[in-house]
């Protein structure tokens, strides 16, 4: 559904400065996947999806999108693809109801079945009674969810969105993320879905693999088990007395399938590829040294571990400290101009 071979993106900022946004990205995505694209911010994700979209063409390399090249068949790729960007598509003195259905005409719907799924996703987005609203009273969560109708409203083989989730609230995540799940099981040919998230829960709960760029480059490209199991591992704290910490940790070294260990006080924290498996051999070691361990806590790394594994640094800082704030207490008020290319202005 996707094939890209050394797909790259410069951007010529100034006569001394080029932004190397993607530096050859070669991905493939199968029919039917659902594939979250994780990274920090600056990592090359919406450059990469705006390239797929053909918002914007590529420097150098490939990139076919259910099976048009995005320079050669532009046109082709925008029709077999929904796509939610950040920027806002919605235009401000139009009402609800109406962009969502004509975003549908526009993309194939007849009007009935254009305003059948509109009013589906303004329910289903928490939307329904805004739906009659110009579009410039909305907060800035409600216009996200907007533009996540929008994407949403024709159910195409292949749904792109960028970030959908950034700014709402548990609630509608929770309801866009089973619209999206019922989208996918309802629809007779496989949807195929690439989507980018800075919530690492969601990648972990929903993708059925999660491609890691870092960079501009994809540093890792798995399911999040492989990837948690291959790059961080299990961890296994054991507390014992502050004297015997050393004596422990140079048994925990010798335990099979230890990565590393560390001593922090009375803990000493193992890591290994089974936590569960390994915790037994570790506290029967303890025992036949006559080491007294007083508490076990094993725990699963998350996508986070992993990232910090690959990089040294978290994803979860860079995230939280830019996640935009889309109150919805407050009208959004008239757009400025987006950071993004809208679908509307350029897919239409
Ligand atoms: N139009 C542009 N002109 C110049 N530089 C750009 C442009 N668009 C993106 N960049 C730069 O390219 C790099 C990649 O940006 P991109 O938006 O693709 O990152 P991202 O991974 O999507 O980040 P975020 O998580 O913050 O959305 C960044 O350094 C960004 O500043």
């Amino acid at each position: 559904m996707i094939r890209t071979r050394g797909l790259t993106k410069d951007f010529v900022v100034s006569r001394t400065e080029t932004v190397h946004a993607v530096r050859g990205i070669s991905l493939d995505v199968e029919p039917g996947e659902l594939v979250a694209v994780l990274g920090p911010n600056g990592a090359g994700k919406t450059t990469t999806l705006r390239m797929l979209t053909t918002l914007i063409p590529p420097t150098a390399g490939t990139a076919e999108v259910a099976g048009h090249d995005v320079v050669a068949h532009p046109d082709r790729v925008r029709s077999a693809i929904g796509y939610v960007g950040q920027g806002g598509a919605a235009g401000a003195s139009q009402r609800v109801r109406d962009e969502v259905m004509t975003q549908g005409e526009i993309d194939g719907l007849d009007r009935r079945t254009a305003r059948r799924r509109a009013d589906e996703l303004l329910e289903v987005l928490d939307l329904a009674d805004q739906a009659g609203r110009k579009v410039e009273s909305l907060s800035g969560g409600q216009r996200r969810r907007l533009d996540v109708a929008m994407g949403l409203v024709h159910t195409p083989p292949l749904l792109i969105l960028d970030e959908p989730s950034t700014g709402l609230d548990p609630h509608n995540r929770a309801n866009l993320w089973d619209h999206i799940l019922r989208m996918r099981t309802a629809s007779r040919e496989p949807m195929t879905i690439v989507l980018t998230t800075h919530y690492l829960d969601e990648a972990d709960t929903f993708a059925e693999r999660v491609v890691v760029v870092d960079h501009g480059q994809v540093i890792a490209d798995d399911t999040a088990d492989a990837l948690k199991a291959e790059l961080a591992g299990d961890r296994v704290a054991l507390r014992v007395a502050p004297g015997d910490a050393g004596k422990l940790a140079t048994l925990a070294e010798r335990a099979p399938g230890t990565r590393s260990v560390a001593i922090d006080g009375d803990r000493v924290e193992v890591r290994t590829a089974d936590g569960p498996g390994a915790t037994p051999g570790l506290l029967r070691a303890a025992d036949a040294a006559g080491l007294a361990v007083t508490r076990v806590d094993v725990t699963r790394p998350t996508l986070d571990d992993v990232f910090l594994s690959l990089t040294g640094r978290s994803l979860r800082e860079t995230a939280v400290a830019t996640a935009p704030d889309l109150s919805d207490d407050e009208p959004a008020g008239t757009p400025t101009a987006p950071a993004t290319s809208t679908r509307k202005e350029v897919l239409a």
